[in-house]
C-alpha cells in the first residue's frame, strides 16, 4: 500500500487527477537554464482524460473510418482537408480504445521522429495523459538538463534514469509515452515497455537530418556540434547511431513507417506527411497489433 501511495505521488505529474481533467493542460515551472537548453519553453503536459463537448461532437459526427475512407482522395495523393483528418483520426482512436484497454502506448523511434509531436495528438484524442520520459528523467535529476546531465554525469547515469523512469511508467496506465530515442538499446527498458504497448516510429535519416538541424542540436547531446554543415554533421551522427541501434527499434510491436504512408498516398517523399496523418497510422496500428495478438495485460495496472 505504501509503495503504491510513494508511486502515486512520484508520478502525479503524469496522471491525470480531477484537479488536471477540468483544464485542457498543466504545464510545470522549469529552471531558466533547462529552458535555454531546450531553446523554447518547455512543460510537461498533462491532458484530462475526460472527452471535451468537441470530441464528444467530433465523435458523433465522425461516420467512416480511415479504412473506409473514400479511396479518390487517398489516390489522388493530396491530404484531405485537416478537419477531414481530425475526424478520422477521432473515429480511429474511439473504436481502439476498447482494444487497447487502458495500456500505456509507448512510442519509440530515432531523434526527431516525432514522438512527442505524434504523442501529445493521440493522447488527446485518445483522452490518456501523455508524458515524456526524457522530461521525466530531468525532473528525477532536479530540473537538470539531458544534456546536462551527459555532462555532468555521463551518459550510463542517464541510461540508469531514463530505465528507473520507465519501470515506474510500467506501473501506470491510460498513458501514451514519448520514450527517449536511446531507450530501445537495453533489453530491461522493453520488458518494462512490454507492459504497454509499443509503437516504433521509422522515419527515414534524411528526414530526421532536416528536422534536427532546423531545430538545433542544443538539448540533444549525442548530435551535438558546435560548426559546420549541421545537416550533414548531424546525418552523420544519426547513420553511425542507426548502425548501432537500427535493428532494436524492430523489438517494438508494431512499426509505423512513414515512406510506406507516403508511398500509400502517392508522395514523393516524407516531407508533407502531417502529424494527425501519421497519428492516423499509429492508432491503425495499435488496433492492428492488439487484435491480432489478443494479448489483454491484466497483471500490471489494473492492480495499481
Ligand atoms: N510530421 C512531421 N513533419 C514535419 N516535422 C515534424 C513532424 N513531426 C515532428 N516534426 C518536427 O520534428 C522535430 C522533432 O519532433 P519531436 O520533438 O516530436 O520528435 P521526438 O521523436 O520527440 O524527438 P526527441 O527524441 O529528440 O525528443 C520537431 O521540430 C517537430 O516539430
Ligand atoms: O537517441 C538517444 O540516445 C537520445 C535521445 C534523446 O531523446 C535523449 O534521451 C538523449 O539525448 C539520448
Amino acid at each position: 500500500m505504501e509503495a503504491k501511495i510513494a508511486l502515486k505521488m512520484q508520478f502525479s505529474a503524469c496522471i491525470d487527477t480531477d484537479k488536471f481533467a477540468r483544464r485542457p493542460s498543466v504545464s510545470l515551472p522549469f529552471s531558466q537554464k533547462l529552458r535555454e537548453q531546450h531553446g523554447h519553453p518547455i512543460s510537461c503536459h498533462f491532458q484530462p482524460r475526460r472527452t471535451s463537448n468537441w470530441q464528444k461532437h467530433v465523435a458523433l459526427e465522425a461516420s467512416g473510418s480511415y479504412r473506409n475512407f473514400p479511396a479518390p482522395i487517398l489516390e489522388s495523393g493530396s491530404f484531405p482537408p485537416s478537419l477531414d483528418e481530425a475526424l478520422i483520426l477521432k473515429n480511429k482512436s474511439q473504436e481502439i480504445l476498447p482494444y487497447i484497454d487502458g495500456r500505456c502506448v509507448y512510442l519509440v523511434g530515432m531523434m526527431g521522429s516525432g514522438k512527442t509531436t505524434i504523442g501529445k495528438i493521440l493522447s488527446e484524442v485518445l483522452g490518456y495523459s501523455f508524458c515524456d520520459s526524457d522530461t521525466l528523467v530531468e525532473l528525477a535529476v532536479k530540473g537538470t538538463s539531458v544534456a546536462e546531465i551527459f555532462n555532468l554525469y555521463g551518459e550510463g547515469f542517464f541510461r540508469n534514469k531514463e530505465s528507473e523512469t520507465l519501470q515506474k511508467l510500467s506501473l501506470t496506465h491510460h498513458m501514451v509515452v514519448s520514450t527517449g530515442g536511446g531507450a530501445v538499446i537495453r533489453p530491461i527498458n522493453w520488458k518494462y515497455m512490454a507492459k504497454g504497448i509499443s509503437v516504433w516510429l521509422d522515419v527515414p535519416l534524411e528526414a530526421l537530418a532536416r528536422r534536427i538541424s532546423a531545430v538545433g542540436t542544443n538539448s540533444r547531446p549525442l548530435l551535438h556540434h558546435d560548426s559546420g554543415d549541421a545537416y550533414n554533421r548531424t546525418l552523420t551522427r544519426l547513420s553511425n547511431l542507426w548502425k548501432e541501434r537500427g535493428d532494436a527499434y524492430a523489438n517494438a510491436n508494431a512499426r509505423v513507417s512513414l515512406e510506406e504512408i507516403a508511398a500509400k498516398l502517392g508522395h514523393r517523399d516524407v516531407t508533407n506527411l502531417t502529424p494527425t496523418v501519421i497519428a492516423i497510422e499509429v492508432s491503425l496500428s495499435l488496433s492492428f497489433h492488439s487484435i491480432h495478438t489478443h494479448t489483454h495485460n491484466t497483471s500490471s495496472w489494473k492492480h495499481f
